[in-house]
């Protein structure tokens, strides 16, 4: 018995010597891949790569990718390894310029696997590739337009009045508030009625679906991060063992939202001016850009020439490129950024949107990334913009001297032309998404193989590009101090000063954030109606200074964002 047990040992123990062993070769098997290519690079450790302290959840991604790219400093770009995955990252603005923009063609995607087939929800525009994404986001992005953004202001504003409303009572009693989870209740109020055309209620009741829905998804250790742990070490076994982008449950919850609301409009014979009706009208085969204007139709021109197929030229069919920077009022590029194919003259959007199945998956796939991308950012941008105007009364009172300036100059109602007339509250909103933007870093997969320009390093097809953003927009080179809050770095004169391509929390070239326009006017119009009826303070429950979510993918805090409310005095 003993002899046998000790031989069971021993093989055990083998075998298990020859698992780690195995393991320990495959997370360390590229260990000298940047080396080899002659790339600077930083020491990776087994299993982790150079993302130990994120992965560990002791640091914040923006914070993690701060300090890598510190480590950086002197070099353009440099190598680093995501567990045992080797990726670049490009920390000089002009190679951003390259990848976001002028080389485009050989970084349309960002690489996050997708089974359109089994997950009919992955089939979005923040994951699709390639010419699927393509026709997508010229199919969707007059949904996005100014001219749509007119017709669905009246839904934002009463969705901020809804949130005064709810407020004024925690103001006249002076109590702190915990402004994080609010507003996260407000956005969510706010991209239910513009996406899915439902009042979901959720200032009211903070148990209501969406809201539920809303925190399954961003929850920590929830399927969302399953999914991306998969993702980063192992993309194969995502198919493999059939992990969906979402739970069965958010699907689910999703596409019977969807349909249940086509159901009742198409039986009551219902148009609601929203994105959902927008997302009707496709699945009509009605070309959604038709009677817009004409500045809008140009961005659709300019993308429906972008080439995302393998073997483009892109410098063949490429016009004079010149410096462009996002206009974070329109989200236009400014000058002509994206290369034009000059001999291209096909338009495959009328033909894809002739062909392609637009049905309520589909419609559901929209409408939840609508959901998932607007929601979160808008709450914790107001939520971190209260905090600074609270630390900052200076500014907080300048801009409620503007607000009612120009509330006066419009017989006192908050109209969309009254927003766009807010300066110094574009300022501020800038300013905030400067030291906070949503997403730390931007993301992008080298879709053919790329030759650094200016050196002789080549990026091999499949290799993940990271754009640090948060560690881009704190860096002292590009923001003298750059942990103080101070509006006044976005005048046009000291925007001018700076290098582009230093300012990027909606990203930038044709992948740009679709929702911009939306994102900034639910966050503008919550912060307009705000400041104009309380006014914002510290309190004993604020964390000063802030303590961030290390577990969260959208930048957060933890333990929520507390601020005491008065009405206001003068
Ligand atoms: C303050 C608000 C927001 C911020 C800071 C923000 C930020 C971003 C960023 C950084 C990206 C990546 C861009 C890139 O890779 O170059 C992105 C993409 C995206 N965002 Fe937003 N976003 C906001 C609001 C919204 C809203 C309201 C929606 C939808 C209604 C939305 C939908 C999307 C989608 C669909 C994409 C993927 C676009 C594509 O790949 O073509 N976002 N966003």
């Amino acid at each position: 018995m003993g002899v046998l047990f000790e031989s069971f040992l021993l093989e055990f123990l083998v075998v298990l010597g020859a698992i780690f062993a195995w393991l320990y070769y495959y997370f360390t098997s590229h260990f000298n891949y940047w080396r080899d290519k002659g790339v600077p690079y930083l020491k990776p450790v087994p299993f982790f790569g150079n993302l130990m302290e994120i992965g560990l959840h002791r640091k914040t991604q923006a914070e993690g990718f701060r300090e890598l790219y510190h480590k950086l400093d002197g070099h353009m770009f440099g190598g680093i390894f995501q567990t045992r995955i080797p990726m670049i990252m490009f920390r000089d603005p002009d190679l951003i310029k390259h990848v976001l923009i002028k080389d485009f063609s050989h970084f349309h995607d960002r690489g996050m696997p997708h089974d359109v087939e089994n997950d009919p929800i992955s089939a979005n525009l923040v994951i699709l590739e390639g010419k699927p994404w393509k026709n997508l986001r010229l199919t969707l992005n007059p949904a996005f337009n100014s001219s749509k953004m007119r017709i669905l202001f009246h839904l934002v504003k009463e969705c901020a009045e809804d949130l005064c409303r709810y407020l004024d009572t925690f103001a006249q009693d002076g109590e702190s508030v915990d402004l994080r989870d609010v507003l996260a209740r407000y956005a969510t109020d706010n991209i239910s009625s513009c996406a899915f055309g439902v009042k979901s209620n959720s200032l009211k009741n903070p148990h209501s679906k969406f809201r539920e829905m809303g925190e399954k998804i961003i929850a920590p250790g929830s399927w969302t991060n399953m999914h991306r742990l998969f993702r980063y070490t192992c993309p194969s076994l995502l198919k493999y063992f059939n992990i969906k982008s979402f739970s069965d449950e958010v699907t689910g919850f999703f596409v019977n939202v969807v349909k249940e609301t086509l159901e009742y409009r198409e039986k009551n014979n219902i148009e609601r001016k929203d994105f959902l009706n927008l997302l009707i009208q496709l699945k009509k085969k009605i070309d959604i850009n038709e009677n817009d204007d004409e500045e809008d139709k140009n961005v659709d021109d300019d993308l429906e020439k972008i080439d995302t197929e393998e073997n483009f030229s892109f410098e063949e069919h490429s016009k004079t490129m010149k410096n462009g920077v996002a206009d974070t009022k329109t989200g236009h590029m400014r000058e002509n950024d994206y290369a034009l194919g000059q001999n291209d003259h096909v338009t495959p959007k009328r033909k894809w949107l002739d062909s392609v199945v637009f049905d309520e998956n589909m419609i559901a796939a929209q409408v939840c990334v609508f959901f998932l991308g607007g929601f979160e950012t808008a709450a914790t941008s107001m939520s971190f913009c209260l905090y600074e105007l609270s630390l900052n009364q200076d500014v907080q009172r300048r801009l409620r001297e503007e607000i009612d300036h120009v509330l006066k100059e419009h017989k006192g109602h908050f109209t969309y032309n009254a927003l766009e007339h807010m300066e110094y509250l574009d300022h501020v909103v800038a300013e905030t998404l400067r030291m906070y933007p949503s997403l730390p870093n931007l993301i992008r997969v080298c879709t053919k193989p790329y030759t650094i320009p200016g050196t002789n390093v080549h990026i091999e097809k499949g290799t993940p590009v990271i754009i640090p953003i948060y560690a881009i927009h704190r860096d002292p080179l590009y923001y003298s101090d750059p942990d103080r809050f101070d509006p006044e770095r976005f005048t046009d004169y000291n925007k001018e000063k700076r290098p582009p391509y230093t300012y990027l929390p909606f990203g930038e070239g044709p992948r740009i954030c679709i929702g911009l326009r939306f994102g900034l006017m639910q966050v503008k119009m919550g912060l307009a109606i705000l400041i104009s009826r309380f006014q914002f303070d510290i309190c004993e429950k604020s964390a000063v200074p802030l303590v961030m979510d290390p577990k969260k993918f959208v930048m957060n805090t933890t333990g929520g964002l507390w601020l005491k409310m008065t009405p206001r005095t003068q």
